[in-house]
């Protein structure tokens, strides 16, 4: 897609934020991974200190599609590392958005995707298998619908109800 800046379009859709359709996430974020920029359409995730379904969700073809993964802001450890990084990149999926951790930091810095979390967290998280695919997140402050549109660059990260023209 042709690149834009998170800036730009929130002067440009002042309407949208004001009715809701248009979201800047909290500015809670950290950046990883190659991609500075990054949009596309949203994946939701909901899951809590266990990722397989994370695996399985990036398993899957990403055809410029976002995983926003709901992890329930834990501290505890963490939902994508080096592996999940690579496949993400294998697959196709353009991000990943974290309200959790991320590990591995340095191997996912060098996939050619865009990763935000909250912060980093060595440990690897349970493999118990459970969470909810496709269901609306409480993520960055605001509710995330599956198959809404994300937009982050190096300003933040907006979501929109439709895609926009840019
Ligand atoms: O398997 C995990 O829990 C995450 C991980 O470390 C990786 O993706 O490399």
């Amino acid at each position: 897609m042709s690149s834009f800046s998170t800036a730009e379009v929130c002067d440009a859709h002042a309407s949208h934020l004001a009715s809701g359709d248009l979201r800047a996430l909290q500015p809670i974020f950290k950046i990883y991974g190659q991609c500075r920029a990054f949009s596309g359409p949203i994946v939701t995730l909901k899951v809590f200190e266990d990722n397989v379904l994370v695996r399985e969700q990036l398993e899957s073809k990403g055809e410029g599609r976002v995983l926003v993964i709901d992890g329930g802001a834990s501290m505890r450890c963490a939902l994508v590392g080096g592996n999940l990084g690579q496949l993400a990149q294998n697959n196709g999926w353009v991000g990943i958005v974290v309200n959790g951790c991320i590990r591995d930091v340095d191997e996912i810095n060098g996939c050619d995707i865009g990763v935000r979390a909250l912060a980093s967290h060595p440990q690897k998280s349970y493999k118990r298998g459970n969470g909810e695919k496709g269901v609306s997140v409480h993520v960055g402050g605001m509710l995330i619908h599956d198959g809404e549109w994300l937009y982050a660059d190096s300003d933040g990260i907006l979501v929109s109800k439709t895609e926009l023209s840019l």
